[in-house]
Order: C-alpha cells, then sequence, then structure tokens
C-alpha cells in the first residue's frame, strides 16, 4: 500500500483456459486486498489486460507484469519470501515476524502462489512457507487471508486514485457514482 514497503504477489504456474478465472482472482484479490503489483506468468496475457481494465476502470495505483522469469524473481528478490502453501507453518504463529520484517525493518515482501504442482525449490528458497490452515484449499483464499492479516485490516480503509467509478456502499441495491460526486442510482 502507498507509503509502505512493497508487497508483490507473484502467482506461479498458469494453464491457460484452464486457470484463466484462478489467475485473473488471483490479481485482482492481490489489487482489492493491498498488494502493490502482481507478477503472471507470460502465458497469463488474457488474465493481464482483465486486471489492467478493472484497475483503469476501479483505479490504482496496481501494477501487472508478466514474466517468464519467475524463478529468478523469486531468487533474486531484495527482501522477504513468503510461499502460501497449506504444507507451511501456521499463519497466525508466524504473521507478526513477517509484519516486523516488512513494516518495521521495511524489507519489501514476495508473496507467492501456486496452481499446479509448486517446485520444491521454492519451498527452499522462501524465508517463510505459510499455512492458512493446513487443509487444502485455494490460492485466492490463501491470499486474501493472508494479506488482510499481514495489514491487520487497513487494506479495506484504502483509497482509490484514477477510478473513474466508485461504488457508494448501500444497504440494498446498487450505487454508482463519479468519483468526487453521488449521481447515478441504479
Ligand atoms: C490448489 S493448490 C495446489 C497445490 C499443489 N498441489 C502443490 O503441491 O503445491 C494451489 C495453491 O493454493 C494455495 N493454497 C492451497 N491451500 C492453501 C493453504 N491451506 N494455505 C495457504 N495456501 C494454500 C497454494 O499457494 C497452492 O500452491
Amino acid at each position: 500500500m502507498q507509503g509502505e514497503p512493497e508487497v508483490a504477489v507473484c502467482r506461479l504456474g498458469h494453464r491457460p483456459g484452464r486457470d484463466e478465472r484462478m489467475t485473473t482472482h488471483v490479481g485482482l484479490t492481490a489489487r482489492a486486498l493491498g498488494a502493490d503489483r502482481v507478477v503472471f506468468p507470460d502465458n497469463a496475457g488474457q488474465s493481464m489486460e482483465t486486471v489492467e481494465d478493472i484497475t483503469s476502470r476501479f483505479g490504482g495505483p496496481f501494477e501487472v507484469e508478466l514474466s517468464g522469469e519467475q524463478k529468478s524473481l523469486i531468487r533474486d528478490w531484495e527482501g522477504q519470501v513468503v510461499h502460501l502453501t497449506m504444507y507451511g507453518e501456521r499463519v497466525q504463529d508466524v504473521e507478526g515476524e513477517i509484519r516486523e520484517a516488512h513494516q518495521e525493518r521495511e524489507e519489501p515482501l514476495l508473496v507467492v502462489v501456486g496452481g499446479e504442482k509448486v517446485p520444491f525449490e521454492v519451498y527452499e528458497t522462501a524465508d517463510w512457507n505459510v499455512g492458512v490452515t493446513n487443509q487444502p484449499h485455494s490460492e485466492v483464499a490463501g491470499l486474501a487471508v493472508f494479506l488482510d492479516r499481514l495489514f491487520e485490516g487497513r487494506e479495506l480503509e484504502r483509497e482509490w486514485e484514477g477510478a473513474d467509478r466508485k461504488v457508494v456502499p448501500k444497504e440494498t441495491g446498487k450505487k454508482v457514482v463519479e468519483p468526487d460526486s453521488e449521481a447515478s442510482d441504479e
């Protein structure tokens, strides 16, 4: 988030067609819940376009990149690397250390989530292998819970820049306005 050390998300692996929605949702979740950037594999161009489109309409800042060099991104990351995996240490046991590195020592954080099988090298390279429960579920759910724990809920209050629309929370119905106006009811 702005004013804080970078949080980037690396989505490892993408099977075109089959993983399209999941990869897109990793990007949308990273954006909505406070990360600064997502790095997709270089065959995930369609997901990149969708996340960029949402950012241009609903605001940023948020960056989306494609990379054919994700292993070196992880290996050479100048900061701390968290790999989300059901086999890892319990998030509630390590979130304090991770926050300390990120917020007190101001180290950029790379959060790695998998798709298909994650190479063992990633488990070895990560500073923390972190489980959001030790039950199998999804990269989107794991990422959402992890980011909310990392930011302790601050991401829910963030402001968005450069949006051409803003959702006004309502008890029922939908209200979308131009930023700085209270115009259109739906
Ligand atoms: C559907 S899982 C497949 C995992 C794959 N079988 C493997 O060996 O890594 C896809 C991704 O979801 C995330 N994930 C699934 N369950 C998780 C959990 N309990 N805690 C954290 N992340 C989880 C991990 O990032 C994982 O790589």
